[in-house]
C-alpha cells in the first residue's frame, strides 16, 4: 500500500475501527424480535429478524432509514411517529450496553491509524450513527480525527446518509482532500456503495460479516479481515 499517492483516509467506525456493529446488532435484533412478537398489522413475513436481515437492510445506514428499510422487507407500513420510537427504543439499548461495557477499538485499527499518524495522514470518520462522537471518546481516540461526519451532523447539514456518497464527500472537502486521491474504509455494503459512489481513489472492505464477494460486488476495491494487513512488512 503506497500512502503516498493518497490526500486522507475516511473510516467507517462501527465495525472498521471499533467493534461496536455488534452492539448495534444485538440492539437491533432485540428491538425488532419484541416488535415482530407484538406486532399484528398487514405483513407480508413475520419471521424472526435475524443477522441477514441486519447485513440486507440495516447495516450501515441512518437509524430511522434502517428502521423503514426492514419494515418495508416484511410489507410492514408505520407512520413516521412509530418508525421513530422504535428507533429510539433501540438507540437507548445501544446506549445502555455502551455505558456498561465501554468499548475497545480493534487493536488492528489502531495499529493502522498510529501508522497512518506517523506518516501525518489526514484522518476522518464518517459514520450514520449519531452515537459516534460518544464511540470515539470510549475508545479514547475522540483526538485522532480532522472530522468526524457522524449522524448527527449529516441530519443537520441536510446530507442524504449512505448508501448515498455525500456524507463521504464532505468529510474529503473538510480535511481539504480531493476525493479522487481519498481512500475509503468500510465494512457495510451500504457504505461500501456510498464509497464507490462517491469516485474515492480507492474503497477497502473490511469483512466483518458481510462477506469478502458480496463486499466485492458492492464496489469494493479490495477486502480486508483486519486493518492491520495494511501496514508495511509481514503481518502479525
Ligand atoms: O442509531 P445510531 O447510533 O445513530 O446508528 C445508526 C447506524 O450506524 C451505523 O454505523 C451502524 O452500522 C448501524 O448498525 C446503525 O444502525
Amino acid at each position: 500500500m503506497n500512502w503516498t499517492d493518497h490526500d486522507a483516509v475516511l473510516l467507517d467506525l462501527d465495525g472498521v475501527i471499533t467493534p461496536t456493529a455488534e452492539v448495534h446488532m444485538r440492539a437491533w435484533a432485540d428491538m425488532f424480535n419484541a416488535f415482530l412478537g407484538s406486532y399484528d398489522g398487514a405483513a407480508t413475513d413475520r419471521s424472526p429478524y435475524t443477522e441477514a436481515d441486519y447485513f440486507a437492510h440495516v447495516d450501515g445506514k441512518p437509524r430511522y432509514d434502517g428502521v423503514r428499510d426492514f419494515l418495508t422487507s416484511r410489507g410492514i407500513e408505520l407512520s413516521e411517529e412509530r418508525v421513530r420510537e422504535l428507533g429510539d427504543r433501540k438507540n437507548e439499548a445501544f446506549n445502555a450496553v455502551l455505558a456498561r461495557d465501554g468499548v475497545e477499538a480493534y487493536p488492528g485499527s489502531v495499529a493502522l491509524l498510529d501508522h497512518l499518524r506517523e506518516l501525518g495522514m489526514p484522518l476522518g470518520v464518517v459514520s450514520s450513527s449519531a452515537n459516534a462522537p460518544a464511540v470515539l471518546e470510549a475508545a479514547g481516540l475522540a483526538d485522532r480525527f480532522g472530522t468526524v461526519v457522524s449522524g448527527a451532523v449529516a441530519t443537520e447539514l441536510g446530507l442524504p446518509g449512505k448508501p448515498e456518497p455525500d456524507t463521504f464527500v464532505h468529510a474529503a472537502r473538510e480535511l481539504g482532500a480531493d476525493v479522487a486521491r481519498s481512500v475509503v474504509f468500510e465494512d457495510a455494503v451500504s457504505g461500501v456503495r456510498a464509497g464507490a459512489a462517491g469516485g474515492f481513489a480507492l474503497v477497502v472492505g473490511v469483512d466483518r460479516g458481510a462477506g469478502v464477494e458480496t463486499l466485492t460486488g458492492a464496489g469494493a476495491d479490495l477486502v480486508v479481515a483486519d486493518l492491520a494487513e495494511l501496514l508495511p512488512g509481514p503481518v502479525a
